[in-house]
């Protein structure tokens, strides 16, 4: 059920062509029925070929932009994307212990697909030490798991493993994404009293632009409408399913996932005028 009441917000990089980062995480929210905000790191100049260019914003308006929201709107959820620095990720986390949300979602965005670095080397240690550990929920693929743990994951079993030992590093829960492995797309969810596998067929596309972005903005948007965490990764699992399904081409490169927008069921949504 919509409500457009309960806010959500994104604290990520700009993909200037919107297939990923701040644009795609706001299209997900909109998409399942939540009010998105956003608090923007980095501006990126990025189509469906490659980034061409990263221009981080200074600590003081990321600072700002999350006080002047937390201050008026206070989020239920909050889903972290690329952080770029050392210094954003501290501050960052300054602004997640002054306003305590209930859910945090945390995507440890590395390596764009085109193959462009979104996390300075350097960063890597704060994103462990602070972040991660501020995370209900962290949400790595497969590369960036292996940064994490320093170690090759080829099977599920090794999913397992890597999960087991991010979650020794303090989050709720860790949803180890399969897309990078071959055969079906397996997502395993693993928390101290919880191990679910989420599975899909594979679906034979090109275009999945944003896919990691999507799922953890779905994850932010089921959890702050109230739903518990299995039912929030299988129900976004199902949405970035869809959404990889009806992807299309537009531009040269990889295109972006698609979302879906059920303007039918408007009037279920909860959106007091
Ligand atoms: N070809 C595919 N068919 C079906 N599901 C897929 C496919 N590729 C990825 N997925 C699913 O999409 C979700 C995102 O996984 P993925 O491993 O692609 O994340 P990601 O690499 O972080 O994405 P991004 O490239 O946006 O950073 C997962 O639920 C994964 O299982
Ligand atoms: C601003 C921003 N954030 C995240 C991604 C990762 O998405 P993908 O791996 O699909 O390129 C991206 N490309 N740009």
């Amino acid at each position: 059920m919509r409500n457009y009441k309960i806010a959500t917000l994104t604290i990520a990089g700009s993909d200037s062509s919107g297939g990923a980062g701040i644009q795609a995480d706001l299209k997900t929210f909109s998409s399942i029925g939540t009010y998105g905000m956003s608090v923007i790191t980095a501006i990126t100049a990025q189509n469906t070929q490659g980034v061409f260019g990263v221009e981080e914003l200074s600590q003081e308006i990321i600072k700002n932009q999350i006080e002047v929201v937390f201050d008026d709107i206070p989020p239920k959820a909050v889903k972290i994307g690329m952080v770029s620095s050392p210094e954003i990720i501290l501050e960052i986390v300054k602004g997640l212990n002054k306003y305590n949300p209930e859910f945090v979602v945390v995507d440890p965005v590395m390596i764009s697909k085109s193959g462009y670095s979104l996390l300075r080397p350097e960063a890597k240690e704060n994103l462990i030490k602070y972040l991660i550990p501020k995370a209900y929920i962290v949400t790595p693929n497969i590369p960036e798991a292996e940064e994490i743990v320093e170690k090759e994951i080829k099977t599920l079993e090794d999913m397992k493993v890597a999960g087991n030992k991010i979650l020794s590093m303090g989050p709720k829960y860790v949803l180890m994404k399969g897309g990078h492995l071959e055969g079906d797309a397996i997502d395993v969810l693993i928390g101290k009293d919880v191990f679910e596998i989420y599975k899909s067929e594979r679906i034979n596309r090109k275009n999945t632009h944003g896919t990691g972005c999507t799922l953890s903005s779905a994850i932010t948007s089921y959890l702050a409408l109230g739903n518990g965490i299995k039912e929030s990764v299988r129900l976004s699992k199902e949405y970035i399913t869809e959404a990889i399904k009806y992807s299309f081409d537009i531009g040269y490169g990889v295109g972006p996932v698609h979302h879906f927008y059920n303007f039918e069921k408007q009037e279920e949504a909860v959106c007091t005028h």
